[in-house]
């Protein structure tokens, strides 16, 4: 039979993949992380339902304590760089460091399984010809999750199967009332797990992070306010700044060493290229010259052309076709032909292009 260890969350999407699979015929181990202290998803209530869904399909749950993984890898990197001034990413990097190589690793030594399955809207397709697995966007584009996952390797995509790449959202809903799942009702995860298990990303940095009063200024150094510690601004913000102005006001800059918010209008926030370094090239191998790709430099931004520029050391040089409001470090560039997820990386601070 063929067999999958598929990565539970307590939540309705990976209750549904997993119930699928086992209609399928597929011989299903479930498996939770258990990733943080705390309410929710990847926490106690996560793990009680994600061992519910198991004891109504009768297969084995496994639970592997990952609060370690999670902080060092996780936790340390969100810290250090709101205290740098960027905004960090944790999901791409969560799914490849803390979910899917070790959930791999685990299926592998421990349980004997070549194959894992989530609940993420994304596809899988190997391409003969080019001898790549190919990311692909979800068919439902509201729940598309591909953005996230551009730092898997062409190891991992041979070892997973998505499950609900091909179905829309409102399908899954009716496929786990079909099946009579506890999870059917379960409202969907609004935000990161983090912001979830901690009320706001601000209330989780304020655990770690000292706050440290700051100036706000326009440009020209003019002092327009007082913040309440850097880490609480990203760049291309609008709201919350307490700021009244002539024009609305956006965070163009972090300025680290001298503790400052820099804030703008709207003309002087928008940038015309960027860098990213830690490229991950996913459906093709990196080119020897630029290339023309649709580029997201947010989770829901919309694709914005440009020009791919491969560079040395796993970093790219992207020009933009347009200016981009809110090209924030940290956060991910990803690239796409179409529905085809070619590459991503982290977007660099400015001073360092
Ligand atoms: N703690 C965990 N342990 C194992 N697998 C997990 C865990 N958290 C998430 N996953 C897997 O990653 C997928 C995507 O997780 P994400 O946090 O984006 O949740 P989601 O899209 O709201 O899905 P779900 O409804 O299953 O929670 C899940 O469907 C699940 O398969």
């Amino acid at each position: 039979m063929k067999k999958v260890v598929v990565g539970l969350s307590g939540g309705v999407d990976s209750s549904t993949a997993a119930a699928v699979l086992h209609h399928q015929g597929y011989d299903v181990v479930g498996l939770t992380l258990w990733l943080m202290k705390g309410k929710g998803q990847c926490c106690s209530e996560g793990m009680v339902d994600a061992a519910k869904l198991c004891e109504q399909l009768g297969v084995p749950h496994h639970i592997v304590d990952s609060r370690e993984v999670f902080e060092r890898n996780i936790i340390n990197y969100l810290v250090s760089g709101y205290e740098s001034g960027i905004t960090p990413l944790p999901c791409s990097q969560c799914n490849r460091m803390v979910k899917f190589g070790p959930m791999i690793d685990y299926a592998r030594s421990e349980l004997g399984i070549d194959r894992i399955a989530t609940g993420h809207y994304a596809r899988i397709e190997f391409d003969e010809q080019l001898g790549r697995y190919q990311l692909k966007t979800a068919i439902d584009p509201q729940k598309d999750q591909s953005y996230f996952l551009y730092d898997l390797s062409q190891e991992m995509l041979a070892a997973t199967l998505f499950p609900l790449g091909e179905t829309p959202k409102t399908e899954t809903r009716r496929l786990a009332a079909e099946f009579e799942l506890t999870t059917a009702d379960k409202p969907e995860s609004q935000d990161l797990c983090l912001v979830e298990a901690h009320g706001s990303m601000q209330s989780f940095l304020d655990q770690y992070i000292n706050q440290k009063t700051g100036d706000i200024v326009l440009q020209d150094g003019t002092v327009l306010g007082e913040h309440q510690g850097i880490h609480h601004y990203t760049i291309g913000q609008r709201r919350g700044l307490g700021i009244a102005y002539s024009e609305p006001l956006y965070v163009v800059d972090l300025d680290v060493p001298r503790n400052r918010v820099i804030v703008g209008t709207r003309d002087s926030a928008g940038d015309s290229e960027c860098y990213a370094s830690r490229a991950n090239w996913v459906s093709i191998a990196e080119p020897e010259a630029p290339i023309r790709a649709d580029v997201r430099i947010r989770y829901r931004s919309k694709p914005t052309p440009a020009t791919v520029v491969p560079l040395a050391d796993n970093r790219v040089h992207l020009m933009f076709d347009e200016p981009q409001f809110g090209v924030t470090p940290g956060q991910a560039a990803v690239w796409y032909d179409g529905d085809r997820l070619l590459g991503g990386g982290i977007i660099e601070r400015k001073d360092k292009g």
